[in-house]
Parts: structure tokens; C-alpha cells; sequence
């Protein structure tokens, strides 16, 4: 689903963050990408988002060449792929169950046929008793747990999640784990960018360890 070749990021005139990284995410995968602080995690998801485009090499996302994409078809390629910033990015003007409705309102969807979806996620996100608050007045791993309901929503082919359980206690994160095994078993492709050892030990996933920008996998 996902090819990289060769590619190489740097941002500016700076120094490369992202040396030579060849890998495949296969089409309903599972995989855990890691590494120590700046070593390149955010960019690689971002590259993986589009939302940065490489210095070098080659990368085909739904086998397609992102270099031969025009940028008026990258929101549509985007609403393939569902992501969970480290910085939430929720819409401060919309309530919780609006900011989780969001991707499937800008689909054009009827809200009656998805208004019971959005409120099961949210029960099951632990956040049934929030729909109505706007995010400023969440808590951050309120905001966080919004941020990936979002993301899971409309059923995306991959699912990019930075950091998510970084602001929720064990059980919750055990939750949400559970939840991206849910999604995963449905077949959504699933990539979370972790330092939480404790998390990755709980399933056997591939292990995407980037170091000194270099990457390497552990199936
Ligand atoms: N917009 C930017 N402009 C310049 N340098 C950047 C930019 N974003 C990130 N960097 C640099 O790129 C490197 C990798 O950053 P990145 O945020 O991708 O790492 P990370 O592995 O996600 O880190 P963390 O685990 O701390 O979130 C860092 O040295 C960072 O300073």
C-alpha cells in the first residue's frame, strides 16, 4: 500500500533527518514505529500524511507516485488515511461529537446515518459524557482520545496515530490499544509512533526502529 525507496528528508539547509529508508506498509498491516527523541518519528508520519514531501527518493502510496500527484487531489488521497496528531489539532469551535463527525460531515453524509457510530465511539473512547463540550475544556487526554476517534471514524486504509497514549493512564492506553487491534482486525493498516515500551509489549507487532536516521524493521 505504502513504498518508500531511498528517501531522504531534510528539512531547509539543515542536516538529513531521514537517510535512505526503504521499507513496504502492507496493506492491513500492524506495526509500531519507535526511536529516541528527534530521531524523525513526526517527519516520518508526516511524510507518510503528505503533509511533507521528500528531498530524495521515491515514495508510492496507494500505488501511486506522490511526485506525479497534483496538490488540488491531496485532500482526497488524504481522507484515505486517518491521523492522530501529538497536538491533537481538534477545532476549538465545535463540540466533541462534532469534531469527531467532522470526517464523515465534509463526506457529505447524513447525519442520521452515522449520528449512533459517532456516539458509540465516543461511550467507548470514555468520553460519553462529553459530547457536548467544546475542547478547550477537555482534558488532555480527553482531547487526545477526541483526536483518535476522529481519526478512526470513517474506517481510513491506514491509520497514522503520533504518540497516543501518551496523556492517558495504563488502562486507558490498554483501551485504546484494544481499539486499534479492532480497527486493524477490520482491516485498516495501523502505524503508532510510540516511546511506550510497556505499550508494544502487550502485542506482537512489527517493531519500525528509527535511529540516527536510519531505519530499521523487526518483523
Ligand atoms: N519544521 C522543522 N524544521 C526544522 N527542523 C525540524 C522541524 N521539525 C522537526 N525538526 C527536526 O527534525 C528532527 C526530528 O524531529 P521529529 O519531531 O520528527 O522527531 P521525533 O522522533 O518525532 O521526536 P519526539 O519523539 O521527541 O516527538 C529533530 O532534530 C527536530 O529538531
Amino acid at each position: 500500500m505504502i513504498h518508500f525507496e531511498n528517501v531522504g528528508l531534510r528539512y531547509g539547509m539543515g542536516p538529513e533527518i531521514l537517510r535512505d529508508l526503504t521499507f513496504d506498509i502492507p496493506r492491513k498491516s500492524f506495526q509500531f514505529l519507535t526511536g529516541p527523541s528527534g530521531a524523525g518519528k513526526t517527519t516520518l508520519l508526516r511524510l507518510l500524511f503528505l503533509s511533507l514531501q521528500p528531498t530524495r527518493g521515491l515514495i508510492r502510496m496507494f500505488d501511486r507516485n506522490i511526485a506525479s500527484i497534483p496538490r488540488d487531489e491531496l485532500p482526497m488521497l488524504r481522507r484515505r488515511v486517518g491521523i492522530v496528531f501529538q497536538d491533537f489539532r481538534l477545532l476549538d469551535h465545535l463540540t466533541t461529537y462534532e469534531n469527531v463527525a467532522l470526517p464523515l460531515r465534509v463526506r457529505g453524509k447524513d447525519e442520521s446515518s452515522y449520528r449512533s457510530d459517532v456516539l458509540e465511539l465516543l461511550g467507548w473512547v470514555g468520553l460519553g459524557e462529553r459530547i457536548n463540550v467544546l475542547p478547550p475544556v477537555l482534558s488532555g487526554g480527553e482531547k487526545q482520545r477526541a483526536a483518535i476517534a476522529r481519526a478512526l471514524i470513517d474506517r481510513p486504509e491506514i491509520l497514522l496515530a503520533d504518540e497516543p497514549t501518551g496523556n492517558v493512564d495504563p488502562p486507558m492506553a490498554r483501551r485504546l490499544l484494544n481499539l486499534f487491534m479492532e480497527l486493524n482486525r477490520l482491516g485498516t493498516a495501523v502505524v503508532i509512533a510510540t516511546h511506550d515500551l510497556s505499550l508494544m509489549d502487550q502485542v506482537e507487532a512489527r517493531r519500525m526502529i528509527l535511529s540516527q536516521g536510519r531505519l530499521d524493521i523487526y518483523d
